[in-house]
């Protein structure tokens, strides 16, 4: 077989996985363990064991003194308000191309879980793409400083929680922060505001739908950051079972950093680190029914990277086709 027909085939087998997982399953607890990131470079080799059991169990964890400020998240999530609040012909000044992520989309990205559009509007941004896609300094002071700022917080944090991986895999230590390089034309990292549009004038109808429907990530790490009072997000390991799904709510919590591997790195670990099925549920109608936001951080490895695995398991593949298939078939 050739290395494009194994990556087709490769690219099919993810895809049908996630077809047929849009049901909406039972509850479950699990703990979700969080990982204290404080003195980082004297503390490396114990914050890496922890990572790598969580990574290899659960595919999701927290991280507490993560180094971001708090200050910096209240004001990354101000400016995101502010952003979507913008009239809508603002806003269409800059809408997403397709297969880029970078700029705005409205209710666009179906998911194949679902086969409808998820419930929100988001921005994109990705820093190599971003030529005419940045809200005007007239039409919203401050937002390009400070989002430029946050990615940049996001990568320097998810680069520490991937140079443990790489310890582990037996690579370099900077092997992935090489691989995700920001001075790169090649980078391909992306930070996401999203609006999940409020539900207190929805119709009931509307309550069957999904603020996000279930999906892994293409990625090789998120980093998700959320609001206290905004929940729905939840996960379900396992994403071969063929039985009713059993899921779990992650309560956004002050201080932590919700983290979750991507397909990207279960395939550069040869499918040791595990990417989890992920959603987000609307509320119930007593629940909170206001707007929830979140910022995810997106570390995907640069589109010249060669993702290889230290067994071999899967055909090398660069960054780039290997994102370019999972893309296409979101249809975004
Ligand atoms: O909004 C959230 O809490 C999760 C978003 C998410 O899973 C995604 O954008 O991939
Ligand atoms: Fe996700």
């Amino acid at each position: 077989m050739t290395a494009q027909a194994a990556a087709a085939e490769y690219g099919l087998a993810e895809l049908n996985k996630e077809k047929g997982i849009g049901g909406v399953g039972t509850v479950m607890h699990r703990d979700v363990p969080q990982i204290d990131m404080s003195d980082f470079d004297n503390r490396k080799g114990e914050i890496a064991d922890q990572l790598w059991d969580a990574a290899t169990r659960i595919g999701f964890f927290q991280l507490i003194n993560h180094g971001i400020p708090q200050s910096q998240i209240d004001a990354a999530f101000d400016m995101t308000a502010k952003f979507f609040d913008l009239p809508e012909e603002t806003k269409a000044q800059y809408p997403l191309g397709k297969g880029t992520n970078a700029g705005w989309e409205y209710k666009a990205q179906v998911r194949p879980s679902t086969g409808t559009a998820d419930n929100k509007e988001s921005y994109q941004i990705t820093t190599p793409r971003m030529a005419g896609l940045w809200p005007r300094g007239s039409e919203l002071a401050g937002f390009k400083a400070t989002m430029l700022a946050f990615e940049r917080a996001n990568w320097a944090l998810g680069m520490q929680v991937l140079s443990c991986f790489a310890m582990k895999l037996g690579f370099e230590p900077d092997f992935f922060t090489d691989a995700h390089d920001p001075l790169s034309p090649e980078y391909q990292s992306t930070l996401r505001l999203i609006h999940y549009l409020p539900m207190e004038n929805a119709k009931p109808d509307d309550f069957k739908g999904w603020r996000a429907g279930a999906h892994t990530d293409f990625d090789c790490l998120t980093l998700l950051h959320q609001r206290v009072g905004q929940g729905g997000l939840q996960l379900c390991p396992g994403k071969e079972s063929d039985g009713e799904l059993a899921w779990t709510d992650v309560e956004p919590k002050a201080g932590v950093v919700t983290c979750n591997i991507g397909d990207m790195l279960m395939r550069w670990s040869d499918d040791q680190l595990l990417s989890t099925l992920h959603r987000v549920r609307m509320p119930a109608a007593h629940e909170y029914l206001g707007p929830r936001y979140s910022l995810p951080f997106f570390c995907q490895a640069n589109k010249d990277a060669i993702i290889k695995g230290p067994g071999g398991k899967y055909e090398p593949i660069t960054a780039h086709d290997y994102l370019q298939q999972r893309i296409a078939a979101n249809r975004l």
